[in-house]
């Protein structure tokens, strides 16, 4: 588990001071990946750098495990540092060795003997599917391969939390895939609590259990991502599932209707449409699933005739929201 508390970057002397992280509260318990997103310039990179202590904070603590590392001197805190395996979007791999040799490298800084540390390097090469690359150079190697030679290099020292900094920006699809289906079974397997910042929202549906938005140097939002996609209001939720204002049609009011759960009957428009003694057009329609469960929007053009409240009534009672759709100004697009 990690905990940043008030975690507060300022940088420059009054009266020209810079607050890039504002008192930021953010809990990763063990078992779980966190995404954190947000827009450029809002922070991310001064996050990851703060997290590691490779930027000391000016105030406020991370804790990892229960101790507190922004009290520790330079040697104690190297020490700590090995709790926290890093993976960045370079993987940082040296060019003039192999994988297993990149992987290798904590373990002899630490004096691990050899027979240890081929074993090691073996098993976690193994556990990034990596078993039998052993011996290539990193240009031998796919961008998904070498990111997931830099996954098992942070792998080495037994880390209780992972950080990962745009470790998926500039792969491919399926290379992302790949990795995002690593984390989630490293998470699951070592219990290791994931912090995951990207700048990429597609991403996020594959990997978090939560979503926090960094905004300004602080989390605005921090929810469970089924509970963000299932939150008409919230501007993640609206990034991940982007909406388009549909034109209204003569006499039809345009609505937007949010899925809230997982009991959603799948005759959801033709039972409301009959209950309420009407037919409600379906303008278009966002649905997928995720972990499982299904989140999605719906556009519907509905009667001006309808009474709102018993329209709204009727898709609660059917696991939906409804309200009337934003126009294109509301939702920032002209
Ligand atoms: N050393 C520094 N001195 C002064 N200001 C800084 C310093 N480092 C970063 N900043 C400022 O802090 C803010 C946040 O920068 P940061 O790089 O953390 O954002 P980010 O969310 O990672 O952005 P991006 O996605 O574009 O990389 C920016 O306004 C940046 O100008």
């Amino acid at each position: 588990m990690i905990e940043l508390r008030h975690l507060t970057k300022t940088y420059g002397d009054a009266p020209h001071v810079t607050t890039v992280l504002d008192r930021l509260d953010l809990t990763v318990p063990a078992g779980s990946i966190t995404a954190v997103v947000g827009p450029s310039g809002a922070g991310k990179s001064t996050l990851a750098q703060c997290v590691t202590l490779l930027t000391r904070p000016t105030s406020g603590s991370v804790v990892v495990a229960g101790q507190d590392l922004t009290g520790l001197g330079e040697s104690r805190l190297r020490e700590a540092r090995r709790r926290i395996g890093t993976i960045f979007q370079s993987d940082g791999l040296q060019t003039r060795r192999t994988a297993a040799q990149n992987v290798e490298l904590p373990l002899r800084y630490l004096g691990v003997v050899p027979r240890d540390r081929r074993r090691r390097v073996a098993e976690l090469l193994d556990r990034v599917g990596l078993a039998g690359f052993a011996d290539r150079y990193p240009h031998e190697l796919s961008g998904g391969q070498r990111q997931r030679v830099g996954i098992a290099r942070a792998l080495a020292l037994r880390p209780t939390v992972l950080l990962a900094d745009e470790a998926t920006s500039g792969l491919d699809p399926q290379a992302t895939a790949s990795i995002t289906a690593l984390l989630r079974g490293l998470r699951d397997d070592l219990g290791l609590a994931i912090l995951f910042i990207t700048h990429e929202m597609d991403t996020i549906v594959d990997v978090a259990d939560t979503v926090a938005r960094l905004d300004h140097g602080r989390i605005v939002e921090n929810a469970p991502l089924l509970d963000v996609l299932r939150d008409p209001g919230s501007p993640v939720g609206a990034a991940l599932l982007p909406r388009r204002p549909v034109a209204a049609s003569a006499g039809l009011v345009v609505w937007e209707v949010h899925y809230r759960g997982d009991d959603v009957p799948a005759d959801w428009l033709t039972s409301a449409s009959r209950e309420l003694g009407h037919d409600l057009a379906l303008l278009g329609a966002s649905v997928g699933t995720v972990a499982g469960s299904t989140v999605g929007h719906a556009t519907l053009g509905v009667p001006r005739a309808l009474d709102a409240a018993a329209l709204r009534a009727a898709f609660t009672r059917r696991g939906l929201h409804a309200q009337v759709a934003p126009t294109a100004r509301e939702l920032d697009l002209v």
